[in-house]
């Protein structure tokens, strides 16, 4: 699907959509645990969708009535699940620890660029304890269990793979220690999951250098568990305010694990005027001013921000930015075409990304490059845009924000399918 955005400012409240990385991570231990939970869920995506699937086929009942979802926890099968993680990297690198020990076998495969993103230190990881691998890469089957012990594992390729290994680490049958073999990037996603496991009954030690499971543990369901809004979704609307008129977005955690919260800061240091209330964020613009940016904890936020850095008066560097390359698309080429399609300027490092304030954009034809972010960050650019963006392959908002264009018109933006 093609779109046509006709500039227009966006104003008014909209409420967060449901936090994908809290979905996956309260989806799984629910799966995981003694009983059934009930889940709150005001709206799913493919990725959300993806990991039901895949705990589905593990032998988890996942039913759904509104925004009511019932987990009655896995039960083993005598058949060799098919996990088919789609393009979600998250799904992908929780459920391979977890599938494995659970199961002595099981296939997995992916799609798009998914078989491509980095997995060899986690494979090799997990090979250490003695799972064996068909191939290097997806479509494989998954033999031999997963034993406990010390795992050695970079923290600076995908935090996913700490994340996975620690809700694989109480159903093994040995103590679990992560030893981080460099600094870790991405740790809110980590502690998100520490959070998770805790709501579940499961202990994790932080380390010096790493995280400790005792053996012995086991996933303990809880009462109702309400998924919190997105953060990360948030911020384009949050963004919107920044550079147009005022935006609310509600029912957001102020207390949240999330990283992307960060995009409080991250606008009031650009100049934005926010105001933050219970469960809610207001974002308005002012004169906006370049800042140097560490994108290594937010690097979801990338995109929008490089939108709002057009805006502000001088130049944006985006610092540390090197496992923006990793993503649904190599994000530091196509943020930077993003702004060149639409008419502003912004030059890629190796590591970084420097975008060029010019205060209004051109406008004209962009992509989503298969990349939701990249669909969104491009829409919100219309608002500051002086002619129609085009956008190619606009579905590609499905993967986190499926109603996204539906928020977006609500908010006042003129879009046409074309
Ligand atoms: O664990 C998670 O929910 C996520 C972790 C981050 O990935 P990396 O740890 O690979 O940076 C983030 O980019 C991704 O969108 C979601
Ligand atoms: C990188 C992302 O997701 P994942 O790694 O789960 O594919 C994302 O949502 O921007």
């Amino acid at each position: 699907m093609d779109i046509s955005i006709k500039p227009n400012y966006l104003s008014g409240e909209v409420d967060a959509i449901s936090s994908k990385s809290h979905g996956h991570r309260i989806l799984i231990c629910a799966a995981l645990a003694d009983k059934a939970t009930n889940i709150v869920l005001e709206k799913t995506s493919i990725d959300i969708d993806t990991t039901m699937n895949c705990l589905r086929a593990l032998g988890a009942k996942i039913e759904k009535d509104g925004t009511n979802i019932k987990v009655t926890p896995i039960e083993k099968t005598n058949s060799v699940p098919l996990l088919d993680c789609m393009e979600s990297g998250t799904t992908y690198r929780l459920m391979l620890p977890i599938a494995a020990a659970l199961y002595r076998e099981v296939d997995f495969t992916g799609r798009g660029r998914l078989p491509e993103r980095p997995m060899s230190d986690l494979i090799n990881a997990m090979k250490e304890h003695g799972t064996t691998f068909s191939k290097e890469k997806m479509p494989f089957t998954v033999k031999n269990g997963l034993k406990g012990g010390v795992f050695e594992i970079p923290g600076d390729v995908s935090s996913q793979y700490i994340s996975g290994l620690l809700f694989a680490a109480p159903l093994l049958n040995e103590d679990v220690e992560i030893r981080l073999t460099t600094k870790l990037e991405s740790g809110n996603y980590v502690e998100m999951t520490i959070d998770a496991m805790e709501q579940f009954g499961v202990v994790v030690e932080r380390l010096e250098n790493g995280f400790f499971v005792k053996k012995g543990q086991k996933y303990i369901s809880t009462s109702d568990v309400t998924i919190e809004g997105d953060w990360s979704n948030a911020a384009f609307f949050l963004a919107a305010g920044a550079i147009g008129k005022e935006v609310v977005v509600r029912k957001l955690n102020m207390n949240s694990t999330q990283g992307d919260k960060e995009i409080v800061k991250v606008l009031k240091d650009f100049g934005a005027k926010v105001e933050v209330g219970k469960d809610y964020v207001k974002v308005s613009s002012s004169k906006l001013k370049a800042i140097t940016l560490d994108i290594s904890e937010i690097p979801d936020s990338l995109p929008i921000l490089s939108i709002v850095a057009s805006c502000a008066e001088g130049k944006t560097e985006f610092i540390n930015a090197k496992r923006l390359r990793l993503k649904e698309s190599d994000r530091l080429v196509t943020t930077r075409k993003m702004i060149e399609n639409l008419g502003g300027k912004a030059i890629e490092g190796p590591e970084s990304l420097t975008v060029e304030g010019v205060g209004k954009l051109k406008g004209g034809t962009t992509e989503s490059f298969n990349d939701h972010r990249l669909a969104m960050a491009s829409a919100i650019g219309s608002i500051i845009s002086e002619n129609n963006v085009t956008i190619k392959d606009a579905e590609a908002v499905n993967k986190s924000y499926p109603k996204f264009y539906e928020d977006f018109k609500s908010l006042g933006g003129k879009i046409d399918v074309i």
